[in-house]
């Protein structure tokens, strides 16, 4: 392990990745294996997931390839230094930040969307310009071999490397030197590998998971509410990080909600669920067995039914759920919704303050107000209101969790900067040294006052202008009076040429 990350690091230190050429070039070949090997990353997702072709490509290949094209229209801008505003010692000078490459970045995926979860920071960590290693979820093992063969055959191998292994290799991994960590995975692993990053004080970027809540206000157009409850909920049979966890909503609504889900239950999956291609299974017994258990003691008010043999949970749905129970005490990440009554408004927003900060907050109204309130009185990783899921799909938004739902943030320049290192750079000229004295010892009551001067004065912007034609001023009266003569005879000169192009206008 420790030769495999070493052998990275001094591709690295090779240079290469750096020029802005190389960094679009393995991009263009990113997105070339996507397209050339499609049919292999579908067929290995569905094997891990159970997932219909259409669906992984939905969920996981369009969002690669929506990011890859993002990166390259705009890794040209990103990459330029920015020239940054300057104070009165420093006008002289040359000021800008300049994003450069961390150096070795290990990226720890998950298994529930086990394609786009490695690709899509890989994509942030090759554009910023950097040696990666990606060690995928050796739950999801299909997709984590198919990922293994292609990347050496499209991108560079010795910048760019997969390590496949479950968390004997993983813990191996955590103990060599890399510049910068990306894990996606559940809250207790991410603890363990801030602690391992700590001992060489890696940055971590932790994209964890938690209960995300669900406000349903009386002031809502059910039918669709419910419909985009469903859809973002047993999507990926409900093992989605920003899958609505639970519903807050009156009593009274419940009994409408339950109909409602169930009437687009059977919509989306028609009358046999368990033969729909859109309708996929637990990823394996161990958590098959976690989500069951949830269940017990509950009202199921629609669903409930299960298989082991093929890990098959049912749309479920449980209502009045006593907010003390097990099913609200950890992630459902499973196919389960219950219900937990709330009196109104302000009860909701206290029951998600009282919880850790969830990774998505999703509420329904058609009151602006309430929604912004919601907003306003709470905290998330990222809210959508009037839906769910969406704001995974706008790259112009940072994705990532807040508090115990993560740290960090990607997708588009959020990846960028992610992966780079904002290195301010002031270059001065070895002249005008006369300027620097009022700096070096000794020190004196008038240099302070001078230092005060440049350090601290603030010049209003009218004021400056004013200042300006002031000084224009004074040198336009020394110009004019040092070149007095010139200016008459060119006056004289204008006036003659002028007068006689007036003159002869007249004579024709
Ligand atoms: N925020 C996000 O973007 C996001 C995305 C997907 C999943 N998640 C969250 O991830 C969780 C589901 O994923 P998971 O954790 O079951 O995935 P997982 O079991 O695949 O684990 C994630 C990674 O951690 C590694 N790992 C597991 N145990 C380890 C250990 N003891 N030491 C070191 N490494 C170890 C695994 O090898 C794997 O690569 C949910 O909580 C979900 O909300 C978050
Ligand atoms: C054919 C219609 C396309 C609709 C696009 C919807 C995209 C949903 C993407 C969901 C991906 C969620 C990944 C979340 C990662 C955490 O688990």
């Amino acid at each position: 392990m420790e030769r495999e990350v070493q052998r990275v690091r001094q591709a690295f230190l090779s240079g290469r990745s750096r020029p802005l050429r190389f960094r679009l070039q393995q991009l263009e070949a990113l997105r070339r294996m996507v397209q050339e090997r499609e049919k292999d990353i579908l067929a290995a997702i569905a094997a891990d997931l159970c997932k219909s072709e259409l669906n992984a490509y939905s969920q996981e290949v369009i969002t690669v390839l929506g990011e890859i094209d993002f990166m390259l229209e705009n890794l040209p801008e990103w990459v330029t230094a920015k020239p940054v505003k300057k104070n009165l010692l420093t006008m002289m000078d040359e000021a800008y930040i300049q994003p450069q490459p961390l150096g070795v970045v290990l990226i720890i995926g998950a298994w529930n969307y086990p394609f786009v979860l490695i690709i899509q920071p890989l994509i942030g960590a090759i554009a910023a310009g950097n040696a990666v290693i990606i060690k995928p979820s050796e739950l999801s093992e299909n997709t984590a071999k198919i990922v293994a063969k292609l990347l050496p055959q499209y991108l560079d191998q010795d910048l760019y490397v997969v390590i496949n292994g479950g968390v004997e290799e993983t813990t191996e991994l955590l103990k060599q030197r890399f510049d910068h960590i990306f894990y996606t995975g559940n809250t207790a692993v991410g603890k363990i590998v801030m602690e391992a990053a700590a001992k060489h004080l890696t940055p971590v970027t932790l994209e964890l998971g938690g209960k995300s809540p669900c406000y349903i206000d009386k002031d809502c157009d059910l039918d669709i509410v419910c419909r985009r409850i469903t859809w973002g909920k047993y999507m990926n049979c409900g093992q989605t990080c920003i899958a609505p966890d639970y519903i807050l909503c009156e009593a009274s609504l419940q009994s409408q909600i339950v109909w409602k889900i169930k009437e687009t239950v059977k919509e989306f999956y028609g009358e046999n669920i368990k033969e729909s291609p859109d309708y996929e299974r637990i990823i394996n017994l161990r958590h098959f067995k976690r989500i069951l258990s949830l269940l017990e003691g509950q009202k199921i008010a629609l669903g409930g039914e299960t298989d082991e043999a093929t890990r098959y949970i049912a749309p479920t749905v449980l209502t009045d759920v006593d907010p003390k129970t097990k099913v609200m005490q950890e992630e459902i990440f499973g196919p389960v919704l219950p219900i937990v009554p709330v009196k109104n408004v302000d009860e909701a927003i206290d029951f998600i303050n009282e919880r850790e900060k969830p990774l998505a907050l999703y509420v329904f109204s058609h009151n602006h107000k309430l929604i912004k309130r919601m907003i306003d009185e709470t905290s998330s990783g990222g809210v959508t209101g009037n839906d769910v899921i969406m704001h995974f799909t706008l790259n112009s938004f940072p994705f990532g969790g807040v508090g115990s739902s993560g740290m960090g943030a990607y997708h588009g320049k959020h990846s960028f900067d992610t992966f780079s290192h904002q290195r301010p750079c002031l270059l001065k000229s070895l002249k005008r040294e006369g300027a620097n004295k009022l700096r070096y010892p000794p020190n004196s009551q008038s240099k302070v006052d001078w230092g005060k001067f440049f350090l601290l004065k603030r010049f209003n912007k009218e004021k400056l202008g004013l200042l300006l034609f002031t000084f224009l001023g004074i040198v336009a009266a020394v110009l004019v009076k040092k070149y007095q003569a010139v200016l008459r005879r060119k006056a004289l000169l204008i006036f003659l040429v002028v007068h006689r192009l007036r003159w002869s206008s007249k004579q024709r």
